[in-house]
This record gives structure tokens, C-alpha cells and sequence, in this order.
């Protein structure tokens, strides 16, 4: 008995509060002897009704647990996933739709005309874009006749193979020994997810044993400064800030600082912006030259952060973008939202600028280096 007590005692104690309430409303009170029989049955329904609602929210309250357990469990699951695990767990919506019109192709038969064309519609309905869905054809076909292939199922061989050479340009890993600090400037449009990637780049970097600053040079959005140094917090690390001022002058204090200190990366927040916000890609322009008067040279890298699920339309803002305050590098975000990671081969063909991380899901560990063979079989799984 008493080992079951703290159980039904936790259940009790949820449902009282709830209980009184109900119990309040619905149990009628026993005045008189001349209360009718139809009066008694009403009081018994109503205390029924309450008996029911007392399980019903029991129940409801034991689902709500399970659900937050089923949670936690999923949690404690995904931290234990490997990176390539969480890529192709974070890659499964760019694979149900790309993968598995492909695979549809793979088992056609034999290699004609026909298989070509389909192969050729599924590119081009998957974001890959025109040009790299030509160069992609014409790739493929190489290497059928070079190998003698005749089989579909052979195809997938040779379109891995040809994805793979198509992306590789674009696997170039940031090294950023040859700067100390190394000034890192992000920029993108609004939400993109610039200073969650800031966050996430801020712990990738102190595991590869180096020291990290932060600049909360959003001086625009009202929470952008409060959400760094959040993240500074999480990872140990320092925020400049302003109480008031611009931008600028925020990354001009941090490296000033990050000099001062011998802190190996500053990673500085921007504003998000359109590219076609002039006033404020001006502004953005002399952010960059401002960071070049702190320290002249830098910022080492300026890198745009891109929102996959945009699809073909990032293509139009890394051109901006380069156009601008010509990029160093990429970050690709958000790619476990989207079906449309085919995109990194437009990107490839439209404007190649070096993809340097790719972020597939909220988690601190969901950012990671691109690799363009890892990304491909992740794809085509
Ligand atoms: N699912 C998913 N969400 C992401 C990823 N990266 C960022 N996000 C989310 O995108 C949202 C916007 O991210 P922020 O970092 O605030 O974007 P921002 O570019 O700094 O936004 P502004 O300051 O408005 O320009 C947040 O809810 C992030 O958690 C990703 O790889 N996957």
C-alpha cells in the first residue's frame, strides 16, 4: 500500500486543483427531504459528470507527461546522434522529395531517351536549376559511355559520382590560422538565422581549441543583443555590447578589445537586411570599413548566412550580397526544414562562393563543415 501512496498522492495533487472547480460547479447540495427523485438523479448525474471529468483530466495529464517524456527521450536521443546521423536525419525532407524521385529513375529499366528526360524533370523540379541540371546530364551521359553502363540502377552510380564533382568547388574549409583575431562579419537577410549560427560557430570553434568574441553589432533588432548574449553565456564567452551606438562602432570596440586580449576569432553579428535596403547595404558597407580601420586586413571572412528553404532565391541574394561587400563564404541553414537542398548545386553553377557550414536543425551541434561527398550520400541514402 504504502509503496503506491506517492504515486496516486502526484495524481491527486493535479487533479484536486482541478477538481474543486469542477466539483463546485457541478454537485448539487442535498437541502431538503421534499427534493425530487428527478432532482436526486440530476445531483448523481452531475457528480458522475465530475467523476468523469476527474479522469478525463487525469488522463490528459498522464498523456502530457508521456508526450514530454516522448520528448526528453528524442532529446537525449539526437545528442547522442553522430554528425553524419544528424545530417541525414536533418536531410530527410530534401531526400523523400529528390531521393526518392530519383530512385523512381534508378529502377526504370534500362538507360534510353526516356530515362534521361525523367531524370532530367526530376532535377530540374528539385531546385537544382538549369544549369546545373545540363551540366549534371551531360556529366551523367560521360560516364555511361565511359563505363560501358547500361542498367538504371547503374545510374545512381554515376550521378553520385557527378553530384559529388559538381559540389566539390564549393568544399572549402575555413582556416583561420593565419589571423589573429580572426574577424568573422555575418551578414543575411532577416532571420536567416545569423546569430544562432554565431552561437553555434562560437562552440565549434572553442573545440577546436580556440578562443572566441563575440560583437553584438545588431544594433537594429531589439533582442538581437539579449540572444548573443545568451548564446556568449551558454558558451563562456565575451560579448561586446552597446547600451546605445551603431554597429560599427560595436565591432570596432570588440576588436580593439579582442586585440587587447590575444582572442583568436571574433565573430560579429549584423542587422539582417534586404539587398535591395540601399540605406542600409550602405551602412553595411562601412561596417566593413570601419572593421578594416580597427584592424586593417579584416574582416578575414565576410560570410552570408542563407536560409535554405528559400530554395532557388538564395541564388539572388548571394549575388547581392557579393556584389556588395564581396563574400568569403557561406553558411547554409536551415536545410532540415526544406526539401529544396538541391540548391547547392544552383549555387555552384549561379555564383560559387565557398559553402562553409551547413546547419541542419535548432541544436547547438546541428552546424558543422560541408562536405560535398558526406552532403551527396546523405541525399541519395
Ligand atoms: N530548423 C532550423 N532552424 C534554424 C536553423 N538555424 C537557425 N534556425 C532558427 O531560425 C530562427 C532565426 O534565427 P536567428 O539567428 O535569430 O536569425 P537572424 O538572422 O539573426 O535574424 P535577424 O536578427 O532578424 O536578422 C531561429 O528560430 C533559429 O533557431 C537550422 O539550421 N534549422
Amino acid at each position: 500500500m504504502e509503496q503506491h501512496e506517492p504515486a496516486s498522492l502526484e495524481t491527486s495533487e493535479v487533479v484536486s486543483s482541478n477538481t474543486i472547480e469542477v466539483s463546485n460547479e457541478e454537485t448539487p447540495s442535498l437541502k431538503t427531504n421534499s427534493e425530487t427523485s428527478d432532482e436526486l438523479t440530476r445531483g448523481f448525474e452531475a457528480t458522475y459528470m465530475a467523476d468523469a471529468n476527474i479522469r478525463e483530466i487525469a488522463n490528459v495529464s498522464d498523456e502530457v507527461k508521456q508526450e514530454v517524456e516522448e520528448i526528453q527521450e528524442e532529446q537525449v536521443h539526437l545528442k547522442k546522434l553522430s554528425w553524419t546521423q544528424r545530417l541525414k536525419l536533418g536531410l530527410s525532407k530534401t531526400r523523400d522529395v529528390l531521393g526518392k524521385k530519383l530512385l523512381g529513375v534508378f529502377g526504370g529499366g534500362k538507360i534510353d531517351e526516356d530515362l534521361y528526360e525523367e531524370l532530367e524533370s526530376v532535377l530540374l523540379t528539385s531546385d537544382v536549376g538549369v544549369a546545373a541540371t545540363m551540366h549534371l546530364l551531360e556529366n551523367v551521359r560521360d560516364k555511361v559511355s565511359l563505363r560501358g553502363l547500361k542498367d538504371g540502377a547503374e545510374l545512381k552510380t554515376a550521378l553520385t559520382d557527378s553530384l559529388v564533382e559538381l559540389i566539390k568547388p564549393l568544399e572549402v574549409p575555413l582556416d583561420t590560422s593565419n589571423h589573429q583575431p580572426f574577424v568573422i562579419m555575418m551578414v543575411g537577410v532577416n532571420g536567416a538565422g545569423k546569430t544562432t549560427s554565431i552561437g553555434k560557430l562560437a562552440k565549434y570553434f572553442q573545440q577546436q581549441g580556440k578562443s572566441v568574441m563575440l560583437a553584438a553589432g545588431d544594433t537594429f533588432r531589439a533582442a538581437a543583443k539579449e540572444q548573443l548574449m545568451e548564446w556568449g553565456k551558454r558558451n563562456n564567452v565575451t560579448v561586446i555590447a552597446q547600451q546605445s551606438g551603431d554597429s560599427a562602432a560595436v565591432c570596432y570596440d570588440a576588436i580593439q578589445s579582442a586585440i587587447a586580449r590575444k582572442i583568436d576569432i571574433v565573430l560579429a553579428d549584423t542587422a539582417g537586411r534586404l539587398p535591395t535596403q540601399l540605406n542600409l547595404m550602405e551602412e553595411i558597407k562601412k561596417v566593413k570599413r570601419v572593421i578594416d580601420k580597427a584592424l586593417p586586413g579584416a574582416p578575414h571572412e565576410v560570410m552570408l548566412v542563407l536560409d535554405a528553404t528559400i530554395g532557388q532565391n538564395a541564388i539572388n541574394q548571394v549575388k547581392a550580397f557579393d556584389d556588395a561587400l564581396g563574400l568569403t563564404g557561406l553558411v547554409l541553414t536551415k536545410l532540415d526544414g526544406t526539401a529544396k537542398g538541391g540548391v547547392i548545386c544552383a549555387i555552384v553553377k549561379e555564383r560559387p562562393v565557398a559553402l562553409r557550414f551547413i546547419g541542419v536543425g535548432e541544436s547547438i551541434d546541428d552546424l558543422r563543415p560541408f562536405t560535398a561527398k558526406e552532403y551527396v550520400e546523405a541525399l541519395l541514402d
